[in-house]
């Protein structure tokens, strides 16, 4: 089966979200679609890259414009280098890039360190998030939001406004108070680390949030806590790449762009209209087109 051009304008508004400054209203196959000013936050240009250890290229040219208040999923295949995509643009040492350009908030991402990236305000959860032994959450999501703040300009928040701005993040997803004191991830079950990794984001702010199979591993509660909480930290202003699997996440998140990824590259680009494609009929309908 072919799969068909989307019924839905890539710009639809999100329900859950405020309406992105419209600069243009425009009604298309029956939807009221608003276009948005379109400032670009990251453009991808024909992206390479290869595992450094190995020298196998991985990525062969992987071209993706996100505007501000958009939110993107990427789907694909197992290896089909979703992960790799998202690790080179938050910097990962395991990859090089061998060719392409990278621009996020008009700078040059691939110019600045992993710790520059994170500072410029992109943000990535990992497939499967790490321990930090002997540090403990609070001390982390602390030293990380006043660094923040540092390179925004702002003055560092003394213990006591810390204390109320974590617990207000706490509330945000749902967690128990005793996280804080917790070592990072250490101990935690896969379905805490992952809603950890949406506190640091509530905590840390981002413009544009990469997260990757946030939704892996997670109950239905706590799927709907993370999908709340995200919704309440998107803005008009800041961006989502999030990597899945699933069509349950993409409900809840309302993307405004869907992408399959495959063989290193964006193969197709659609709305949720091509995940029920996929879901009926598999990759291989969208690999046929490419
Ligand atoms: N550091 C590495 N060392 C060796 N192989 C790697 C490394 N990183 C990625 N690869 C390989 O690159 C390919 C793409 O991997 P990647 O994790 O990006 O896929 P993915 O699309 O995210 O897959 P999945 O849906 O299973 O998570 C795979 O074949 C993987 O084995």
């Amino acid at each position: 089966m072919a799969l068909s051009l989307p019924t839905q304008c890539p710009h639809t508004v999100n329900p859950l979200r405020r309406s992105p400054k419209p600069a243009l209203l425009r009604r298309l196959n029956h939807r009221v679609c608003v276009v948005s000013a379109a400032t670009p936050l990251l453009q991808v240009n024909d992206l390479k890259a290869k595992i450094v250890e190995s020298n196998v290229e991985i990525l062969h040219g992987v071209n993706l414009t996100v505007n501000q208040g958009e939110v993107h999923a990427i789907m694909g295949k197992n290896g089909s280098g979703k992960s790799t995509f998202a690790k080179v643009l938050v910097g990962h040492p395991d990859y090089e890039v061998t060719g392409g350009s990278v621009v996020f908030k008009g700078e040059n991402l691939l110019e600045m360190e992993p710790e520059e990236r994170s500072l410029a305000g992109l943000f990535m959860s990992f497939q499967s998030p790490v321990e930090i032994p002997g540090v403990s959450n609070d001390e982390f999501l602390v030293m990380a939001y006043n660094a923040r703040r540092k390179k925004l300009g702002l003055p560092e928040l003394g213990p006591l406004e810390c204390f109320s701005y974590l617990m207000e993040k706490l509330q945000l997803v749902n967690m128990k108070p005793d996280f804080l004191n917790r070592n990072v991830n250490e101990g935690f079950s896969g379905g805490e680390r992952k809603r950890n990794e949406i506190l640091q984001l509530a905590v840390l702010g981002a413009d544009l949030a990469i997260l990757d199979e946030i939704d892996s591993g997670l109950d239905v509660d706590a799927l709907r806590d993370v999908a709340n909480a995200v919704n309440q930290i998107l803005t008009p202003e800041n961006s989502l790449l999030m990597i899945t699997h699933y069509r349950r996440i993409l409900d809840l998140l309302n993307p405004t762009h869907v992408h399959v990824m495959d063989k290193g590259k964006i193969a197709r680009t659609g709305d949720l209209s091509m995940v029920e494609a996929i879901e009926a009929e598999g990759y291989e309908t969208v690999s046929s087109l490419t």
